[in-house]
């Protein structure tokens, strides 16, 4: 067994290296902890802050504070601050969407109950709250920014994630379309299209330190959806081949994984994978606290590695990525095979098939289709697991000499741990045709789903351990409800889909009490009691919020809701 993430976990590789400004913040920040102490304490804050004048004038400001004992005193580092930076948030400024309305035409038909309605018209109108532009400075001086300029509008997902995340945006497009806002649901994505022209992939989130790794990839899926809703055909087609180069970049160098099974068969699979093993800067006088204990600086790299890589999953953190859950150093990200990313990538080949198919390229769209095929056969053999019927990640068991190596399968390194994202392929699951070539019977799925003990009063649990990080038992995050309820919902069995819109139904309530309680929309809930918001993890608890906000209305939009029945719980 191995004890940290260093030991043979495929740690050393590519990195980024950091920009000065993102350095320089890093120890305005460190320095900040010392200075204003713990309590309440958020290091993000310190990396978003824009700079006023230039880099070099700050730095010299900065070297010239007073120090008592070797700390800066608050005053003048309050002064300081104050002088030399704008307010945290300038940089992305509020704009009013153009094509909001207070309620749009033909909105939620299927919504009867006048009290939910009126509950969906509020939480339609928290677009508004949510919409920014990058501000005039950036463009002027990028250099004394954090925040990438990108070229459009962007909706945010809420309170300290004051810029566009990846994977958040899918849910947040998804909203979008709910509400009719179909040039906002195109302008976040084509800031997430720039971010592929200038990065060769879709970072984290628009900040300059995001941009050493991904999050769970979802663009082909948006492009797809306003393409469903809008038929804008010339959208599709300037898309698709920033959408073919991010393909690219899942399946390329350490992402790719080559795997044989016992047949001898060859598959390629994809894995997270952070070009960075420095702290985090978001969050780096955590990250340096956590690594204090660890013995060796090959050690302390190897561990902000696997930092960033989980942060790549978007479930930061969770014991799912632990050897030992109790112990954040032993993150071994970058050793798991997860089911998720690769029904999100199977996904992401059916797209691709289907907008090539649209745009007239015939060759592309049967080439994805190909690469489709080779992905179920290798989600098959590699993660399904019959016995427990569901697919399960899978670890890998060394690195060998490098990562480029193939792995030769062996079931034991299947993890039997139940996790939310067990299910997740049944998202990207095609009940005509994929069940019948597999064996693979959604009925003995949602067996092992309802037997799971995931699925609690107030909705789906992420895990059923409480390892007190966020991305585990009881959070229940709007994310992956959405997914495994529409997995469900379209699986082509009766009793799946009441069972979506029982969970649909639960979900609704506890989103909709807690916004009685607190007046607000929340980043992620406690799924043992409705109205009772999540907690947990490395920062306080978000309002806000872009993708739970999404999920409600586009849960509305599928399931309506009915003259009669109750919203309280
Ligand atoms: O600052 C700590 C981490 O915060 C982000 O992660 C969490 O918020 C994101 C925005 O809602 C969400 O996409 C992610 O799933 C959450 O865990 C950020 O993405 C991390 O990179 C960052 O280190």
């Amino acid at each position: 067994a191995m004890s940290s993430a260093a030991a043979g976990d495929c740690a050393v590789g590519p990195t980024e290296s950091s920009v000065p400004l993102v350095s320089f913040l890093q120890r305005l920040q460190s320095e900040a902890l010392k200075t204003f102490g713990p309590k309440s304490f958020d290091p993000k804050l310190y990396v978003d802050l824009p700079l006023k004048q230039d880099l070099v004038v700050t730095e010299e400001a900065f070297a010239k504070l007073q120090r008592v004992n070797g700390t800066i005193t608050l005053s003048e580092l309050e002064k300081f601050v104050n002088s030399f930076f704008g307010k945290v948030g300038d940089d992305l400024v509020y704009e009013e969407p153009k094509d909001f309305v207070l309620e749009p035409e033909e909105f939620l038909p299927k919504v009867k109950n006048p009290k939910v309605r009126a509950w969906a018209l509020q939480v339609h109108s928290i677009w508004k709250n949510l919409s920014r532009r990058v501000s005039d400075d950036v463009r002027e001086w990028p250099e004394r920014h954090t925040l990438l300029p990108l070229p459009e509008p962007v909706v945010i997902p809420g309170s300290r994630f004051r810029e566009i995340y990846y994977w958040d945006s899918y849910w947040i497009v998804r909203g979008l379309l709910v509400s009719k806002m179909y040039d906002t649901a195109k302008a976040v994505v084509n800031n997430l299209l720039w971010l592929i022209e200038v990065y060769g992939h879709v970072l984290n989130g628009a900040r300059v330190y995001y941009s050493n790794r991904s999050q769970p990839p979802l663009l082909t899926s948006m492009v797809r959806e306003i393409y469903m809703k809008t038929g804008d055909l010339v959208f599709a087609k300037k898309a698709l081949p920033l959408l073919i180069k991010e393909h690219l970049f899942w399946n390329s160098g350490f992402h790719r994984v080559v795997i044989q099974d016992l047949q001898g068969r060859e598959h390629s699979l994809s894995r997270h994978y952070a070009f960075w093993d420095t702290p985090r800067p978001e969050s780096a006088t955590i990250d340096k606290e956590s690594a204090s204990k660890l013995p060796s600086d090959s050690d302390k790299e190897a561990f902000y590695r696997q930092v960033a890589s989980a942060a790549e999953t978007g479930w930061d953190f969770s014991s799912r990525w632990m050897r030992d859950s109790s112990d954040l150093t032993t993150l071994s990200a970058t050793s798991i095979i997860p089911v998720d990313l690769n029904a999100y990538l199977y996904k992401m080949e059916l797209d691709l098939a289907f907008l090539a198919k649209k745009v007239g390229d015939a060759t592309i769209s049967k080439n994805f289709k190909e690469a489709s095929n080779a992905r179920l056969q290798a989600m098959t053999s590699i993660l399904w697991n019959a016995e427990m019927n569901q697919w399960l990640d899978y670890w890998l068991s060394s690195c060998a000499r490098d990562c480029e190596d193939k792995h030769q399968f062996d079931a034991r390194n299947q993890n039997d741990k139940i996790f939310a994202s067990n299910f997740i392929p049944l998202w990207t699951w095609n009940h005509k045709s994929d069940t019948s070539k597999h064996e693979i019977k959604v009925e003995n799925i949602l067996e092992s789903f309802q037997k799971s003990g995931l699925l609690r009063d107030a909705g789906i649990s992420t895990s059923l351990l409480n390892s007190s990080q966020q991305w585990d038992f009881p959070n229940g995050w709007a994310p992956l409800q959405h997914v495994i309820i529409e997995g469900f919902a379209n699986s082509g069995s009766k009793a799946a889909r009441s069972l979506a819109e029982d969970m649909a139904v639960r979900w609704i309530k506890t989103n909709y009490v807690a916004f009685v309680i607190t007046g607000a929309m929340h980043e992620k809930y406690d799924v043992q009691a409705c109205g009772k918001v999540g907690g947990g993890g490395e920062y306080k608890p978000q309002t806000g919020f872009g993708w739970s906000n999404g999920v409600v209305l586009a849960l509305l939009e599928e399931f309506g809701w009915p003259q009669d029945r109750e919203l309280e719980c």
